[in-house]
């Protein structure tokens, strides 16, 4: 069928896929000069997951000719084109840039959520810089690490200092920030975080968090260190804990990501099927809706 189609139209020139069961397929100029040929495309795409993780997308095209539009279908049938995801990325960030505005991106959400995966993602895509609260603090703290302030100098010192360093980052424009997993409980955090910047949640289930830790284990997070059990267990018990007492802070973002929610659209069985890229752009969309949203109330006046 793809040479079928190529062959009737001569040269279509790319098929882009959108993320919605959406999709267009574009012809080169000359093609549509030489041809005079009106294209109706209906597309169909069912998502598929192959071994090597590599989707393709079955798209069913359907042309008539201009001149007798009443006139038969010409070809139909399907085509299977690899889903690429680093384009959709770039491509999600053209459209979302000049609604940002420069503003700042702050992740938030719990330990192993990958913001510092995604965020640097993001800033690589956007052409922010990033940063991490966390490692911002060691650098304060003559770099001990996080596991070591907390040991010698306590968790409120940790949190004071946490404070000072989103103050500081508060002026900057352009920026991605991975905050720490316990930024979001001070309301004070809020008011530096969203001067000049949009707050994003990463939601991802508790059961996936503790898998990612405990393939890492949890020796660098000193919370986590409150339970008995293997790392997973500890992980799970503690994160539980946690999102019961931070859930209402963290819902507070101006923009949610739930895993859960894109693998749902993506027909994936398990959050784990996503990559960190699929993330970056589910997290972009997300921003782009935020934005619409204040956008639309600033021209209501509202
Ligand atoms: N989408 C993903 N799928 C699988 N593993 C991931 C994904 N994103 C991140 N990870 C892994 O999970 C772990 C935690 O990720 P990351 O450091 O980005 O999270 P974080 O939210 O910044 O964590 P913390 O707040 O504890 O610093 C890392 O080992 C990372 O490689
Ligand atoms: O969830 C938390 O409270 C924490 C998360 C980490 O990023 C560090 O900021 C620190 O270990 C505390």
């Amino acid at each position: 069928m793809e040479a079928g189609v190529a062959c009737k139209l001569n040269y279509p020139t790319w098929i882009r896929f959108g993320r919605k069961s959406t999709g267009s397929l574009r012809f080169d100029r000359i093609a549509k000069q030489e041809h005079k040929t009106r294209v109706v495309v209906s597309a169909h795409f069912p998502v598929q997951t192959s071994s090597n993780r590599h989707r393709s997308v079955s798209l069913e095209v359907s042309c008539s000719s201009y001149t007798n539009f009443s006139a038969s279908t010409m070809e139909t049938g399907s085509i299977h084109a690899p889903y690429d995801e680093a384009l959709m990325l770039k491509n999600k960030s053209l459209e979302v840039e000049p609604y940002l505005n420069g503003h700042s991106i702050y992740l938030v959400g719990l330990m192993g959520s990958g913001k510092t995966t995604v965020g640097k993602i993001l800033s690589h895509v956007l052409g922010y810089s990033f940063c991490d609260s966390d490692t911002l603090i060691e650098q304060e703290v003559n770099g001990m690490s996080v596991a070591e302030i907390f040991k010698l100098h306590g968790e409120s010192f940790f949190r004071k200092k946490e404070t000072e360093v989103l103050q500081r980052l508060s002026s900057k424009k352009q920026l991605v920030v991975s905050t720490g997993g316990g930024a979001v409980v001070l309301d004070v955090n809020w008011d530096y975080m969203q001067k000049k910047g949009i707050v994003v949640w990463l939601d991802v289930p508790l059961e996936a968090l503790a898998q990612r830790i405990a393939a890492v284990g949890t020796h660098s997070r000193p919370l986590l260190h409150y339970e008995d059990g293997d790392p997973y267990t500890k992980a799970l018990k503690r994160l539980s804990y946690l999102l019961e007492q931070r859930g209402k802070n963290y819902a507070k973002a101006n923009a949610r990501v739930s895993l859960e929610e894109i693998a749902g659209k993506l027909g994936y069985r398990d959050v784990s099927d996503l990559t960190p890229t699929e993330i970056a752009i589910e997290a972009l969309e997300q921003i782009e809706v935020y934005l619409k949203e204040e956008d639309g109330m600033a021209i209501a006046g509202l």
